[in-house]
């Protein structure tokens, strides 16, 4: 497309929005524009080849008694376009001769005539690099880029009678740049908290403001919400159980997933009723509306400064996962439980006795098996791969597994107190009514219990054993798009050695080092789910609120590394072995209850 040089000379300058209207009216984009003093200087570099003629000093007087709009234009032919659009030089001539010009309608004689355009593509790309250089510079947001400019080269110019200071170029460069910069990253997101302040009218706009713009920043660097570990295993592992333990000893907030979801089933509406049939069938309820749930959970327990949250039964499903970080954070870590199936059975139909658990029956139970091996142990792999998850023996009995989540969380926690105090943050955020203080007392007495790393036979991978038969490569791109749930062939990716879902573009890499499982094609894995775009709609639609505040404390630091593989209990992956495996080793006699054929 061809672009030509646009200037609203001082004489239509204060005209410049008709002229605009009727440039874009005849098909012109406008695809750079400034509003800027020329200097004489600058006027007689601008006029070069005029030099030595008669009239340059008039015109270049008269090109510095104000201000003047630049524009870069573009259309096909736009040069001769422009020229058309302008007129004849001499507006009393266009005046008769081309009346609806704009030399014609804005101008006065020959020289006062309202606009320049390049007559060529040589000076049309002379004259843009003229007065929008290609290498900008940088702009001085200190120092205010539309502040009075230093006139160029010493030379001292009269401002025009009521203009502005005149400005340099380089400054003229500046602010463009400043304007883009802030349009790019700000405005946006300043203009809809202004929207929001104007219509709750806060008796504190500042703080309203401030926690408005760390919820809804674009770009975050950290999450405003309290720490989050999810808690995943098959059902009847222990989640719920230990969880309690963790809420008991470091003051965190248990969210239980499937709590929430049969909180929604209790109001009885229509999402609720279909989220009760999807329960009962073992099947998973759309991302949507289980992350919309938890957010709201997340930001009443941050609200009340909770340290951290143990998200428990979530995400399920490897796209959750994604959608899970692009909507509210990412996980510190994620704590497995892992535990064959006989186990989990048993436990589930004890539970059952007195749960009333619409699911807790032989039925529901089994088809909630398949459901967790298909649709929930690749988000492990997942993770995994991250190196992110601490995956505990569960077979144990229940004091036996605490003691090494509790070595594990009180690891977390240290760590994360620690490069909290080792940040040089200029004060401790307010306290926030109803924050519970971090129970340091707590800690310190949790961290003197026995861990029981070496206890006990080798607990490998019980889950990924028993499970092995029903993990095939691939298994979730395969699996079918159940009516009800979200993810589609298109989002599907596939697990382990082949691709991993995509990274969620606002989150930063975790700590701990990863090594790619096999063969993860970069290519391949930056291809979005499709549910991360398509779905943010119907959960703004379920939490409309712009409730979060911000987090109480500064973000605690990822997870320890991993234990030693020789650990029993905690058996968090490798590197090395997650290169050399992600199919299962064949000693599957490990195995105390091989899953049923
Ligand atoms: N380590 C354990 N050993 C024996 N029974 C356990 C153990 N952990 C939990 N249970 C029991 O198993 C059942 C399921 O535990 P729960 O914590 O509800 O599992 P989940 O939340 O993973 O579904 C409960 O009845 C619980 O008392
Ligand atoms: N993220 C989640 C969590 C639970 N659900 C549904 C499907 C699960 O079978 C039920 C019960 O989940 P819950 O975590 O309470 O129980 P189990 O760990 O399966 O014993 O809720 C879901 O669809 N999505």
């Amino acid at each position: 497309m061809e672009q030509t040089l646009a200037l609203v000379k001082p004489d239509a300058f204060a005209r410049k929005d008709e002229v605009v209207l009727k440039v874009v009216s005849a098909g012109f984009t406008v695809e750079k524009s400034a509003e800027l003093q020329l200097t004489p200087a600058r006027a007689a570099q601008f006029y070069a080849e005029h030099a030595g003629k008669p009239f340059l000093d008039d015109l270049c007087n008269f090109m510095c008694s104000g201000r003047v709009l630049a524009m870069v234009l573009s259309k096909e032919g736009a040069i001769k376009a422009w020229r058309e659009l302008m007129g004849p030089t001499d507006s009393v001539a266009a005046r008769s001769t081309a009346p609806d010009s704009m030399r014609a309608l804005f101008g006065t004689d020959k020289q006062k005539n309202a606009c320049h355009g390049s007559d060529s593509p040589e000076a049309a790309a002379r004259e843009i690099a003229f007065f929008f250089p290609p290498s900008g510079e940088i702009p001085d947001l200190a120092t205010g880029a539309a502040q009075a400019a230093p006139m160029e080269g010493g030379a001292a110019a009269e401002p025009a009678a009521n203009a502005p200071p005149a400005r340099s170029e380089g400054q003229v460069r500046a602010a463009a740049l400043a304007k883009e910069y802030l349009e790019t990253k700000l405005t946006g997101t300043l203009t809809g908290a202004l929207a929001e302040l104007a219509k709750d009218t806060p008796a504190d706009p500042i703080a309203y403001l401030v926690d408005y713009l760390r919820k809804f920043n674009p770009h975050p660097q950290g999450s405003p919400y309290a720490k989050i570990v999810f808690v995943l295993g098959g059902p009847g592992s222990g989640k719920g159980t230990q969880s309690a333990n963790i809420v008991r000893d470091f003051g965190w907030t248990h969210v239980s997933a499937g709590d929430l979801l049969r909180d929604e089933v209790q109001s009885k509406s229509t999402q609720g009723k279909m989220i009760g049939d999807m329960i009962k069938n073992g099947q998973i309820v759309p991302g949507h509306i289980t992350i919309g749930l938890l957010k709201k959970a997340i930001v009443k327990a941050t609200d009340a400064g909770a340290p951290g949250v143990l998200v428990d039964g979530f995400p399920r499903k490897v796209d959750q996962a994604g959608m899970f970080e692009k909507m509210v954070a990412k996980a510190e870590f994620t704590l497995f439980f892992d535990c064959p199936e006989k186990v989990m059975e048993e436990r589930l139909l004890e539970r059952g006795k007195t749960s009333g658990r619409s699911d807790d029956n032989i039925k529901s139970i089994k088809k909630r098996f398949k459901t967790f091996v298909e649709q929930s142990m690749p988000v492990i792999d997942y993770y995994e791969a991250k190196g992110s998850v601490r995956r505990i023996n569960a077979t144990k009995p229940v004091d036996e597994v605490y003691r090494t989540i509790n070595a594990i969380f009180t690891e977390a926690m240290q760590v994360g107190n620690e490069k909290a105090a080792s940040l040089t943050a200029p004060a401790a955020p307010p306290a926030r009514a109803g924050s519970k203080p971090k129970p340091q007392a707590q800690l310190a007495e949790v961290a003197k219990m026995p861990s029981n790393k070496s206890e006990g036979e080798a607990g490998p991978a019980l889950t990924r054993h028993v499970f092995s038969t029903a993990l095939a490569p691939n298994v979730v791109a395969e699996q079918p798009s159940a009516e009800g749930q979200e993810m589609p062939a298109s989002a599907a990716v596939p697990v382990g050695s082949e691709t991993l879902p995509v990274e969620a573009a606002v989150a930063p890499e975790p700590a701990a080092p990863y090594v790619a499982p096999v063969v993860a094609p970069a290519e391949t894995s930056l291809e979005a789910p499709a549910e991360l775009s398509a779905e943010p709609a119907d959960d703004q639609a379920l939490d409309p609120e712009p409730e979060p505040k911000p987090k109480p404390e500064p973000a605690l630091a990822p997870p320890p590394p991993p234990p030693p593989a020789s650990d029993s209990d905690v058996l968090s992956p490798r590197s090395d072995q997650l290169q050399a495996a992600p199919e299962l080793p064949e000693d599957s006699a490990q195995s105390p209850t091989p899953m049923p054929a």
